[in-house]
């Protein structure tokens, strides 16, 4: 019997759906293929090439200045000199039609401190165009969501950092986005509400959305299904938290991540020497 030939190793240009990410754009939420960002005169995003699957909870994890919001900018389509493929939806990243689609929650809370929350809430499911009828129950499951209902009445501008911070989710919430994209949300958070938002996530998750969040955390890691590894604006992996351990020996995702950085470097070969003091 004639074996069948053997198969070339993947292109990692070409990904092949490690962890049953699909490899094709139309099945994919988000579609990146030698995705670059120049700022500045610097590359900050070097070819990147990732899927994100559907209905899934993705971490997007590197250490501080990796490129992680400068990723998350050019997914919501506020990224200047973005080249190379990046699809979000099954459209271009930044098309006017996804913007009600796609949800961004940014680092710094977007809510204006002279209101309440349920006042914040209320002027942006106007300007969503969410129906008078149907306002105040949408406001009143979002700040359920994020845990607010005892601070719906207390100015913004008199919360805590990490209330005001989910007055920002409740406002994304509220739009019921297909694709909701979270730069670090849980920073400064404690155990117990970082549990409870994780739940949220999952339970979003579970009814279609799909979630990528930012975090520098590497402890957050075990919480998403599938995780985006990057590190100085390059992708050091893609893949499940399990296989990422599996793959690199490791008893942690943080261990996996190190491993994975140290192989990259080996990869790159030798460091200069610094010159000879003369
Ligand atoms: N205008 C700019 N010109 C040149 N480089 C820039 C500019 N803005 C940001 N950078 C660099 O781009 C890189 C990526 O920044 P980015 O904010 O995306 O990282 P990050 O992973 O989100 O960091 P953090 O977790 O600290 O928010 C950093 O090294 C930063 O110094």
């Amino acid at each position: 019997m004639n074996k069948p030939p053997p198969q070339p190793p993947p292109d990692p240009a070409e990904p092949t759906g490690p962890g049953g990410v699909p490899a094709d754009s139309a099945d994919s939420a988000i579609h990146a293929r030698g995705l670059t960002v120049v700022r500045g005169t610097r590359r900050v995003l070097d070819a990147l090439s990732f899927d994100v699957a559907p209905g899934t909870v993705t971490g997007l994890l590197g250490p501080s200045g990796s490129g992680k919001s400068t990723l998350i900018r050019a997914i919501v389509g506020t990224q200047a000199k973005v080249t190379g493929t990046l699809d979000v939806l099954g459209r271009p990243a930044g098309s006017a039609g996804l913007r009600s689609r796609v949800g961004y929650v940014t680092q710094a809370p977007s809510v204006y401190g002279d209101l309440s929350a349920r006042q914040n809430l209320d002027y942006y499911a106007a300007v969503l165009g969410i129906p008078r009828s149907r306002r105040a129950a949408a406001v009143t499951q979002a700040l359920t969501d994020v845990d607010l209902t005892s601070h719906a009445d207390d100015l913004a501008g008199n919360l805590s950092g990490g209330q005001a911070s989910r007055v920002s989710l409740a406002v994304a919430l509220l739009g019921a986005p297909e694709l909701l994209v979270l730069d670090e949300p849980t920073v400064g958070l404690d155990p117990v509400l970082r549990r409870d938002l994780w739940d949220l996530f999952h339970r979003l998750a579970a009814h279609g959305t799909t979630l990528l969040i930012s975090s520098h955390v590497m402890d957050e890691a075990d919480r998403c299904a599938h995780l985006l590894l990057v590190r100085d604006g390059t992708l050091l992996a893609a893949d499940t938290p399990q296989a990422l351990r599996e793959q690199t020996g490791s008893d942690t995702v943080e261990d996996a991540f190190l491993a994975l950085v140290d192989s990259a470097r080996a990869a790159e070969g030798p460091t200069p020497s610094p010159p000879a003091p003369h």
